[in-house]
């Protein structure tokens, strides 16, 4: 995988992703509409993570329902794969990017994915509004390896410290960060990245 990140393109016009992509990944598509200026979206902020070494994290600015939309998740590129393979065969920006922003390796933890073919990436850089910091969540427990247990262990942790969900809208416009039980002002907000995210980090 890493070697293909490193060959990392825009797609040309025609190029046979994009037929796939418009066809089965209309949803997808619309995530590119990029992000709405003003949102009076505004009930979490970062700052330093509770989890050793996770740097920044999100945070309840108050207190939440379950159920309650807590922020976007940017889609300021969509990362493009080609049937059920893994590698990345192009990229497409929303508008105010273009290549090769959004395509390293740093920017890859960032990667969220939202259908079999394709991820949305937020941008790290662009981390000042409260409607668009989906992308800074953290994952309540990292992966530990591959070895033995090391899956059941995430799925346990994981699983049972994430307090909110990534969702897409049903119109497919954005991906929202979904409180799943109440959370307490001040208190960190956590997504379950699931294991493949892990393990895509770790073969980088
Ligand atoms: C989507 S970013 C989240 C925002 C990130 N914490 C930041 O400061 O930019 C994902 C990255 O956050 C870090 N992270 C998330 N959850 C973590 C955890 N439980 N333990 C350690 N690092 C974590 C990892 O570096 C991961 O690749």
């Amino acid at each position: 995988m890493r070697s293909a990140l490193r060959h990392f393109a825009s797609l040309p016009p025609g190029h046979p992703s994009l037929a796939n992509f418009t066809s089965t990944n209309t949803p997808a598509m619309a995530l590119l509409r990029g992000r709405l200026p003003s949102l009076p979206l505004s009930r979490v902020s970062l700052r330093r993570s509770l989890l050793p070494g996770a740097g920044r994290g999100v945070f309840a600015s108050r207190a939440l329902r379950g159920g309650e939309l807590l922020t976007l998740f940017p889609g300021d590129a969509l990362l493009v794969r080609e049937g059920d393979g893994e590698e990345v065969s192009g990229v497409l920006y929303s508008a105010g990017y273009a290549p090769p922003a959004l395509t390293g390796d740093a920017a890859r933890a960032y990667e969220l994915r939202v259908s079999a073919t394709v991820s949305a990436v937020g941008d790290p850089g662009k981390a000042g509004d409260p409607a668009y910091l989906g992308h800074m969540c953290n994952d309540a427990w990292a992966l530990g390896g591959r070895g033995r247990g090391k899956g059941e262990e995430y799925r346990e942790r994981s699983g049972g410290g994430a307090n909110a969900i990534f969702e897409l809208f049903e119109e497919g416009s954005h991906v929202g960060v979904f409180a799943t039980r109440d959370i307490e002002r001040g208190e960190e907000v956590y997504v379950s990245y699931t294991e493949g995210y892990w393990l895509s980090r770790m073969q980088a």
